[in-house]
């Protein structure tokens, strides 16, 4: 299959090496320094307690390739836009876009650039680290779960279901592939959230009570969205779920916490913002959601 992957960082890397093993694959990203390193000393994925070594074709732009079959978005999510303007030229009558990022709503943006029948969503319980310049670290590993907006009418998730198994990913293809992103967005949009408000480890949560607390309201507020939308959310159940997650990786730094403490945007308006327009149209209050994304824009605001 003939894939790009837009976005050379932690996960790009990990797809983008792995998929290169046996299928036609660009690494696009628009840092020079990781696309010559990994031109040139290959990209190094720490896995399995070894290093290896993957010859994905990188590049910082996409001027002069191919239409693709598959193009993979795994840029952070407030650089989704601009990244598929840039490479529109990938973008033929019959690719499909995927995504994998944490959040929901993507399918708003993949939707300007192809039509529902070419929109793959879903997640990844794989995750992984950037260690350096075309270096990175594979975590753990899961399922990579897929699905569609409409029916898929020409069978291509069982195609990349066997494209990405081959490859050493492990991909469960599902009908109602929202209630997948759901279970996943009920913990970034509680603990990790507080996590980054607090700059605190994923522990903090569960030891003190009224970073709990805060964290509870927002599984509340989350579920009651999840109902009016049709989806399942068994509130006893989710908050055990993310309780389990503080307590079994204290030492853990979610993402939005290293992006706010390293002065980076986050993710957050495709997290607890999607949360907010979810409520919107279903018609549910979501007070702490709201207060939660302008915390959040106000921090990632803050003179350094
Ligand atoms: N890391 C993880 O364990 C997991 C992450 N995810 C999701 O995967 C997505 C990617 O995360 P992650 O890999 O950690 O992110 P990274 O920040 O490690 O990688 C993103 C890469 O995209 C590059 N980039 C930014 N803008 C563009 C652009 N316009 N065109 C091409 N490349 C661009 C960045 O460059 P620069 O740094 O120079 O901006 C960076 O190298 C996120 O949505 C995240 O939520 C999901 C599950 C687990
Ligand atoms: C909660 C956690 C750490 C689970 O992988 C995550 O997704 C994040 O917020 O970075």
């Amino acid at each position: 299959m003939k894939i790009a992957i837009i976005g050379a960082g932690a996960m790009g890397s990990i797809y983008g090496g792995h998929l290169s093993l046996k299928n036609e694959v660009y690494l696009i990203d628009t840092n020079e320094d990781i696309i010559s390193s990994i031109n040139n000393n290959g990209l190094i994925i720490e896995e399995n307690g070894k290093s290896n070594v993957y010859r994905p074709k990188a590049v910082t732009n996409s001027e002069g390739l191919p239409e693709m079959d598959l193009v993979v978005l795994f840029v952070k999510s407030l650089y989704s836009k601009v990244a598929l303007a840039g490479n529109k030229n990938l973008i033929g009558e019959n690719t499909y876009l995927m995504t994998l990022q944490n959040g929901s709503g993507h399918e708003d943006i993949l939707g300007e650039f192809v039509d529902d029948k070419h929109i793959i969503i879903g997640t990844t319980e794989d995750n992984g680290a950037v260690l350096g310049v075309g270096h990175i670290r594979r975590g753990g590993i899961g399922n990579t779960n897929i699905g569609m907006l409409v029916e898929d009418n020409e069978g291509f998730l069982l195609k990349v279901k066997d494209t990405f198994d081959c490859c050493g990913f492990n991909v469960k293809i599902h009908d109602n592939i929202q209630q997948l992103i759901w279970n996943k967005l009920f913990t970034n949009v509680s603990l990790s959230v507080v996590t980054g408000i607090l700059q605190v480890k994923i522990g903090y949560i569960r030891s003190n009570e009224y970073a709990w607390n805060m964290t509870k309201a927002l599984i509340h507020e989350a579920v009651e969205v999840a109902h009016k939308m049709g989806l399942e959310a068994d509130e006893e159940k989710i908050t055990k779920d993310v309780e389990n997650v503080s307590i079994k990786s204290p030492e853990g730094v979610t993402s939005i916490c290293a992006d706010l403490g390293a002065g980076r945007k986050t993710e957050v308006d495709t997290i607890s913002g999607s949360v907010v327009r979810a409520a919107n149209k279903v018609g549910v209050k979501v007070p702490t959601h709201e207060f939660v994304v302008n915390m959040v824009h106000a921090m990632e605001c803050k003179e350094k």
